[in-house]
């Protein structure tokens, strides 16, 4: 597994502002988009590519060309949705599939309760997206998911991860396969009830409002 943290003054100036408790949802939901069109340019830095020949006006030329099969953008709902507009807006020919994970509060375990994805996803680049990596058991339910599929190019962007969590996806993930997570901040730790600390809260509920 490789990490890379995006260290930049832009993405450092809105997670500030992101993690203010005072921020409110509009500004939570336009500042997530904004991180993610920055960090997606970080995570999409080995996309693979082709040559391709073009004719500009005055000449023929060889160019660059984003390779087929077309890579894949998976939001785990429900934070994950908000990360998706800036994800896209970098990749518009990109797929969108879906992954519903939910975190028990209690146990800690993630709960698949929703997919829409293609069955065989052998040699398509999955892009995860998630805004909060704390013990890393949705990430991991999540990748598992994907490999079941055939994926083993897996780059998964996230706003904030716990060093736990970092810690159980490399534990999980091992070397069987080319997984990159991309994130703005690996933060301390997490407290006792799995939030990651410092941290922005429940970035669902910061972006969609409070559900019981
Ligand atoms: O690393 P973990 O300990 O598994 O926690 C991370 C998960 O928690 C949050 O989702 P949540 O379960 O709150 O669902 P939501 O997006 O519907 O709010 C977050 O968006 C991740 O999916
Ligand atoms: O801090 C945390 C941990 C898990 N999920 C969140 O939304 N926030
Ligand atoms: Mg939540």
């Amino acid at each position: 597994m490789r990490l890379h943290v995006a260290d930049h003054p832009l993405i450092a100036h809105k997670l500030t502002v992101l993690r203010d408790v005072r921020t409110p949802s509009p500004i939570f939901r336009q500042l997530t988009e904004e991180l993610v069109t920055l960090l997606a340019y970080e995570a999409t830095r080995d996309i693979r590519t082709e040559s391709v020949e073009i004719d500009t006006p005055v000449a023929h030329a060889m160019g660059t060309a984003l390779a087929e099969p077309r890579p894949i953008v998976v939001p785990i709902l429900r934070a994950g949705l908000g990360m998706l507009e800036g994800m896209t807006r970098l990749l518009p020919t990109a797929e969108v599939g879906f992954l519903g994970l939910q975190r028990n509060e209690e146990t800690l375990e993630a709960i698949t309760y929703a997919n829409r994805l293609p069955d065989d996803l052998t040699g398509r680049q999955c892009f995860v997206i998630d805004p909060m990596l704390a013990t890393g058991g949705t990430l991991v339910a999540s990748i598992e998911y994907l490999f079941e599929r055939g994926a083993r190019d897996v780059i998964c962007v996230t706003l904030l991860a716990a060093p736990e969590g970092l810690r159980t996806v490399q534990d999980a993930i091992g070397d069987r396969a080319d997984v990159t997570i991309v994130t703005a901040a690996v933060d301390d730790h997490l407290n006792e009830k799995g939030y990651i600390i410092p941290g922005l809260g429940d970035a669902g509920d910061r972006l969609y409002g409070v559900v019981d």
